[in-house]
Parts: C-alpha cells; structure tokens; sequence
C-alpha cells in the first residue's frame, strides 16, 4: 500500500525492521531529550504528516522492548489515526516504571500498524439472536 507523507523530521521514515514485521518503528522528533517520571506521561512528536486511504486507519503500539526493560507504554494504547487526519502524527506515551525514562531524539518509539476497518451503517433493533453465551462475559467461563 502506499501512503503519502510528509516528513518534517530530521530522521528516516517509519521502518520495518525485519523481513516481515507487522509494524514500521516511528522515531521521536524532539529539539532536546524529553524525561518521563514515574507515571508520567508526554505526547511525542514524530515530524510526521500521512494521508492513509480511506477504509484504513493506522495503529500506534507500543514496542516490548521499551515496555519490558522501561515500563513504557502508550496511555491510548492502540493509538488510532484516522484517515482523514492531516496533522502530526503523535505518540502519547507513559512511564510505568518506578524510575525515570529519558525518550531520545530519534528514537524508536512505537510502531505503526495499518489495518483496513469497516464502515458500519446501525441498523435499529428490537430483539438481537439467540446465543449460547448470552449476556455472560467477565469471565463467565471461568479460567481453567
Ligand atoms: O496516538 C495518537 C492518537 C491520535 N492521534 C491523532 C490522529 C487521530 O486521527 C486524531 C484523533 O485521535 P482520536 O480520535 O483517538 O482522539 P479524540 O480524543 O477522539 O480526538 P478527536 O475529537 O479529535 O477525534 O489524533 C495521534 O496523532 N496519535
Ligand atoms: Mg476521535
């Protein structure tokens, strides 16, 4: 697929990192280091401006590794961005380690999924079909 973009950064553009990875890793695009505290949280900025077709939108995920060695994750984790979206692309991320996390300029920060998404049209109801499930959920099924 192809997605128009402009980058206003000072870095690559989003990049798959293997043969087949799922997500291209964005970068942070800051003038100077930004550091989170515990709990803290920042939204990041990429340089970042696309155009994703309509009928798509692009996820934002966190990255394991940040998060297992540095708790940092994305307070909206998955991030959405919408088609008809036309400003930077930002990540919103959170500390939640007990120590601080410094986001470096040009670091890989999270990583962007597209994924192609219905258009739902409600169609108003009265009565909805028969399951076995029902309205059990929360765990009805136990956990073994
Ligand atoms: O991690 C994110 C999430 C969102 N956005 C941008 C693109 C997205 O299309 C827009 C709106 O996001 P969302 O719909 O999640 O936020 P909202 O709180 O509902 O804002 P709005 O009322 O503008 O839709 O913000 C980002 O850059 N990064
Ligand atoms: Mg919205």
């Amino acid at each position: 697929m192809q997605i128009p973009v402009i980058n206003r950064s000072r870095h690559p553009l989003p990049e798959y990192q293997t043969a087949h990875a799922a997500g291209l890793d964005v970068r942070a695009n800051l003038a100077e280091p930004v550091t989170l505290g515990p709990l803290q949280r920042a939204l990041i900025p990429t340089g970042l401006f696309l155009e994703i077709p309509v009928g798509y939108e692009m996820q934002v995920r966190p990255r394991s590794g940040l998060a297992y060695k540095h708790g940092i994750g994305l307070v909206n984790s998955p991030g959405t961005i919408d088609a008809d979206y036309r400003g930077e692309l930002k990540v919103l991320l959170v500390n939640l380690s007990d120590q601080e996390f410094v986001v470096q300029d040009g670091e890989r920060i999270a990583q962007l999924i597209v994924a192609r998404h219905e258009i739902v049209a409600w169609q108003p109801a009265e009565t909805l079909s028969d399951t076995g499930r029902g309205t059990g959920g929360y765990g009805s099924t136990g956990s073994v």
